[in-house]
């Protein structure tokens, strides 16, 4: 039995011998001394995106197929735990160092951890939210391929987030609709350039529509956030590459020009964010020809926006890929991954996983995660206190 599947045992064990979540929840004794394990999904953008970082509209979905896992075990010290491989600090030669660094970059999951508790902190303690004063270790695994636009980090901060709520036993006073922004505040925090969809997704499962437009959200402090039936969904598949591109990288540019006022770039993320809205009404239509045609403009819009060599050429050629065999074709997030519906079914998705295998990239069927609100969430929102 492998490392996480005992503590994932322990964890049950420890359910069974005390009192239930919401029990502590409604308590004011010490907190649980028992282990806390969260999961947060991969996300994929299906329209809209990236409108989400401009005050457009997005419609996403959490995927199952691959996830972040973050433990809290009460602790005398404080501790972030450096995973293994994702924080390597220990290297064969000089040459794996460099070889390493090129590959995945500087960083892996500790930074975002202590962004984690930071945010968390000062919220709680601006809120007026008391925190206990015991502490716990942190550590975290992940299998979401790294910086393919599939929300690798804000899994990481998402599932931490969530260990931390139960930890202090706080579920019911941080309202579920402003959790993606603190979520988004911790990756802002270490100068990662990223939006709110993914971190919405994550907190709230399943399949959402996003608005995120800014006198709503300067209202009310966050966007209106609607769950959508999974079961609208056709069949979808991923496609991805061992490619690893920094987001935060292609994303500044228009960003820059966005908030210069670049009336192309502006009018552009107009029509993006449409696309998601417009992708509602065919969702909720179960019109996937109206889908299709609007998940390839989305990624067309992308293209003229950020040009060809920020988006990359392994990425452009997974979109080709799927579109040479006419199935529809767009990024899950800023690149890295690609998601494809084949409207002509079952004899297309073979063509289409032929032509992936040709080309030495990864594809699998999309599994939907469902709705992640538990009843303490659901209390939270809005529209149930109202
Ligand atoms: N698999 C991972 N393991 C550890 N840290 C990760 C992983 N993926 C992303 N990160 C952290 O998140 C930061 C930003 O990644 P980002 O480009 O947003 O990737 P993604 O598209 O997967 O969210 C990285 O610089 C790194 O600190
Ligand atoms: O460009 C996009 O579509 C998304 O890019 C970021 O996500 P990532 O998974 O890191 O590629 C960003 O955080 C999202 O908000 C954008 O929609
Ligand atoms: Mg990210």
């Amino acid at each position: 039995m492998g490392l996480w599947e005992r503590s994932k045992v322990r964890r049950l064990c420890n359910e069974i011998m005390n009192p239930s979540e919401e029990e502590r929840m409604e308590g004011n004794g010490p907190p649980p001394a028992t282990i806390i394990e969260h999961k947060a999904y991969a996300r994929i953008g299906l329209l809209g995106n990236p409108s989400d970082v401009y005050h457009g509209r997005t419609i996403s979905l959490n995927i199952s197929n691959f996830w972040a896992s973050v433990r809290l075990e009460p602790s005398s010290d404080l501790k972030i735990v450096p995973h293994p491989t994702h924080d390597l600090v220990k290297f064969t030669s000089l040459s794996h160092l460099v070889n390493r660094l090129e590959n995945e970059g500087y960083y892996g999951g500790v930074r975002l951890l202590m962004a984690t508790c930071k945010v968390f902190t000062k919220y709680c303690k601006e809120q007026g939210i008391n925190l206990h004063n015991n502490n716990f270790s942190l550590s975290y695994e992940t299998n979401i391929p790294r910086q393919t636009g599939l929300s690798g980090s804000s899994a990481i901060v998402c599932a931490a987030f969530s260990c931390l709520v139960d930890f202090y036993k706080v579920r019911d006073k941080i309202d579920v609709e402003i959790r993606p922004q603190l979520i988004l505040n911790a990756e802002k925090e270490l100068g990662i350039v990223a939006g709110l969809q993914d971190r919405v997704a994550q907190v709230y499962g399943g399949l959402v529509y996003m608005d995120f437009e800014k006198s709503k959200m300067d209202e009310c402090g966050h966007g209106i956030y609607t769950q959508l039936d999974t079961s609208l969904l056709p069949p979808l598949h991923l496609i991805y590459a061992e490619n690893p591109s920094d987001s935060g990288k292609v994303h500044s540019t228009v960003r820059q020009r966005w908030l210069d006022g670049d009336k192309f770039i502006i009018l552009s993320m107009e029509k993006v964010a449409n696309l998601a809205l417009e992708g509602k009404t065919a969702l909720l239509e179960k019109d996937y020809a109206k889908l299709a045609t609007l998940m390839n403009q989305n990624f067309d819009l992308r293209r003229r926006m950020f040009g060809d060599a920020a988006l990359g050429g392994v990425n452009i050629e997974m979109v080709e890929v799927g579109r040479r065999v006419g199935a529809a074709t767009k990024f899950t997030g800023s690149g890295g991954a690609v998601v494809a519906f084949c409207p002509e079914g079952p004899s297309q998705v073979k063509l289409l996983e032929e032509s992936c295998k040709k080309s030495g990239f990864y594809i699998v069927p999309v599994e939907v995660v469902p709705s992640l609100l538990n009843e303490i969430d659901i209390r939270t929102l809005s529209s149930n206190k109202e």
